[in-house]
């Protein structure tokens, strides 16, 4: 009991700062033997099987995961533990995948042994370049679909980009075993959407296991075997890394071609730098290390490279002075949300810049440029691909590197057309993008405004279908096309300006659908729009990173519910505070707080004059840690929650 206390207060925070020694920690009931190793190395192309499970959110792809595991023998059956591959602290916490995992299984199938080299991938639409990045390491899917539930949109955006990418797709029911399970009515689902026969179709219950075995088999039967070749020179396609803090950045490669081995020098495609192998190793799913890694697997090279400059996603890795043709890689999904970051206390800058680089080592979807700000000094903007997406990379940057920055209204890029010719040779050019507010120029200087839209796929009940169009409609969203999956349920195609969708558009749509409604958006470009930029002053001064851009039609329900919320977070001072939410010299909304004197020490009567002088101390500390303007006094969590919405 005491050992147990001892690790979980001591040894734990240090494994969750790095996501790889918690892995390690969390998946050492195994470990392979040489002679396992050599197994590795002695498999065939030709019995060589990588595949990813996708699928909707929350349709088991981490449960069929960890069964796979189980039979596999990589993790002990009824070990106790679930979502193994979910590895991460914020993974566990949110109960959701954010980053694809791999694993690396030997599975004996018809007197022969297969090496399979699974990706289990995140489902949330925010997380689709997770997707994207692991299907380039594989030659089929997994597509899994809920019994209960059935397709839902995420179902259809990844059937969609399965297909285009040619992968050979193995659709897999799940949840047979729960009581509303209708799995004849979700084979006629697949039927009609995406034309997949229902005899080709599994029946599972990852949670029991029933027909698990099957899927393994399926997948090797059906999936072919990688086209590598181990004669040819080496070439693997870099498709994830992170970083570790005793042996920096790692790399996990797909070899194509050849061979690699501890000591090669090998040389990037993109950036024509070269490294020394200074660690080979698979992922079993525990790290494994390995002294020469073939075509056709997966493995984890460690070559002292920096950072995310040099470690890029999509890559093709070579030996040295060997030329070989580069492999298709894959381009990292446009970031769609942006906002500022900022460190709390300007001191934290380089500590904050180094944790958001090794965190971006391990999320290539995020981009990151420099920024300033009048009030929060330098930082940078950074781009995302949806909101969840920026609040869990936020997450774990207080989880995995302790920092806590100030992070910005999110908002997306604008397109302006300018007209005043002094700007646009200031500029260099008539057209500029910006999602940053304080940039935003005068209304007189622009021609024309522009806004990014998407097309979005929303599958529902048709109980709720009334309630989920009036919701389209209040984010201005403009109908498409409408057809019914089944009896019972329908998918619907909007036009919707992106805007209207980052921030609480997915809660909205659970929330009028009893959570039965499911959406998934893809990128449209941009549209003609008309939108203002909203500025916020305190007792008459203006707070720049409170400022956003807001379409014309929302400005004033936006302007008075950003005044009603800081009236709400911000604590009564001195002075009298008045808010004011404005567009130009237009008062939209006004709010006041009024003066007070908060007496910290009135519930001392008198008494202790030390205990009174810790409390006064205690006061000016916290005062210390709010942001000043004209006087007014912001606390940290002030900006955090009126710029989170
Ligand atoms: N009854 C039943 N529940 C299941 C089955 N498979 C998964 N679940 C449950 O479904 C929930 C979601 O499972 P996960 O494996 O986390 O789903 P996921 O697709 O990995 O989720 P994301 O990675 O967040 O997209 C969990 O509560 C599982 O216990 C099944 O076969 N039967």
């Amino acid at each position: 009991m005491i050992i147990k206390r001892l690790v979980s207060r001591y040894l734990k925070p240090y494994f969750w700062k790095s996501e790889q020694n918690w892995l390690r920690l969390c998946r050492c009931q195994h470990y392979s033997t040489n002679k396992e190793i050599e197994e590795y190395l002695n498999i065939p192309v030709e019995q060589v099987r990588n595949f990813s499970i996708i699928a909707h959110v929350d349709h088991g792809k981490s449960t069929l995961a960890d069964r796979l595991l189980e039979l596999t023998g990589a993790v002990k059956k009824n070990s106790g533990k679930s979502q193994i591959l979910d590895s991460l602290q914020v993974e566990q916490e949110r109960g959701i995948t954010v980053k694809a995992q791999t694993a690396s299984l030997l599975y004996d199938y018809k007197d022969k042994r297969y090496l399979l080299n699974l990706i289990d991938t995140p489902g949330h639409v925010d997380f689709c370049n997770e997707v994207y990045r692991s299907l380039a390491a594989c030659e089929g899917v997994v597509l899994l679909v809920d019994a209960n539930q059935g397709v839902q949109a995420q179902t259809v955006a990844n059937f969609h980009l399965a297909k285009s990418k040619d992968l050979t797709i193995v659709p897999v029911l799940n949840k047979v075993d729960l009581k509303n399970a209708d799995p004849d009515r979700v084979c006629l689902e697949l039927l009609t959407l995406f034309s997949i026969d229902p005899d080709t179709v599994l029946r599972i219950s990852a949670k029991f296991g029933t027909g698990v075995e099957n899927v393994l088999q399926e997948v090797i039967e059906r999936i072919p075997h990688p086209q590598a070749d181990r004669s040819k020179h080496f070439r693997g396609l870099l498709f994830d890394s992170w970083y570790e803090q005793y042996r920096g950045t790692l790399n996990l490669i797909y070899l194509k071609d050849g061979q690699l081995n501890v000591g090669d020098e090998i040389t990037s495609h993109l950036t024509n730098k070269s490294y020394e192998v200074k660690s080979l190793s698979i992922l079993t799913p525990a790290e494994t290390p390995i002294h020469q890694l073939v075509a056709g697997q997966v493995g984890l090279v460690g070559c002292n490279m920096k950072n995310s400059k040099e470690s890029i996603i999509g890559d093709t890795l070579h030996l040295k002075n060997v030329k070989v043709e580069p492999l298709t890689g894959f381009k990292p999904q446009q970031p769609m949300v942006f906002a500022g970051v900022y460190p709390a206390d300007q001191a934290q800058h380089v500590a904050l810049r180094t944790a958001i680089e090794k965190l971006i080592l391990t999320d290539s979807a995020v981009t990151l440029t420099p920024d300033s700000s009048p009030a929060l000094g330098q930082g940078w903007r950074l781009g995302f691909l949806g909101l969840l997406h920026m609040e869990v990379f936020c997450q774990r940057l207080e989880q995995e590197h302790g920092a806590e920055p100030i992070i910005t209204a999110p908002s997306v890029t604008y397109k302006l057309k300018l007209k005043n010719p002094k700007l646009i040779s200031t500029y260099g050019e008539h057209t500029i993008y910006l999602s940053n507010p304080t940039h935003f120029p005068n209304e007189k200087d622009v021609e024309e405004y522009f806004e990014p839209c998407v097309k979005g796929t929303i599958v529902t009940p048709t109980e709720y279908l009334g309630d989920v169009i009036a919701l389209c409609v209040n984010k201005r969203g403009v109908q498409q096309s409408c057809s019914n999956i089944d009896d019972l349920r329908i998918m619907i195609k909007y036009f919707l300006p992106l805007s209207e969708i980052v921030l609480d558009f997915h809660d909205k749509l659970k929330a009028v659908s009893s959570g039965y409604a499911s959406f998934d958006y893809e990128p449209l470009g941009y549209h003609s729009t008309d939108i203002v930029k909203l500025n916020i002053h305190l007792n008459g001064n203006p707070v720049e990173e409170l400022s956003r851009i807001v379409h014309k039609t929302k400005v004033n329900s936006v302007a008075r519910d950003i005044a009603f919320r800081l009236k709400e977070t911000i604590p009564r001072q001195m002075i009298q505070i008045a808010i004011q939410a404005c567009v130009g010299s237009k008062v939209l909304a006004r709010e006041t707080i009024k003066a007070y004197r908060k007496d910290v020490t009135a519930k001392l009567y008198g008494g202790d004059v030390t205990r009174r002088m810790k409390l006064l101390k205690q006061q000016a500390e916290g005062k210390k840690k709010m942001r000043s303007i004209a006087n007014v006094r912001i606390p940290h969590e002030t900006f955090i929650s009126v710029l989170r919405k």
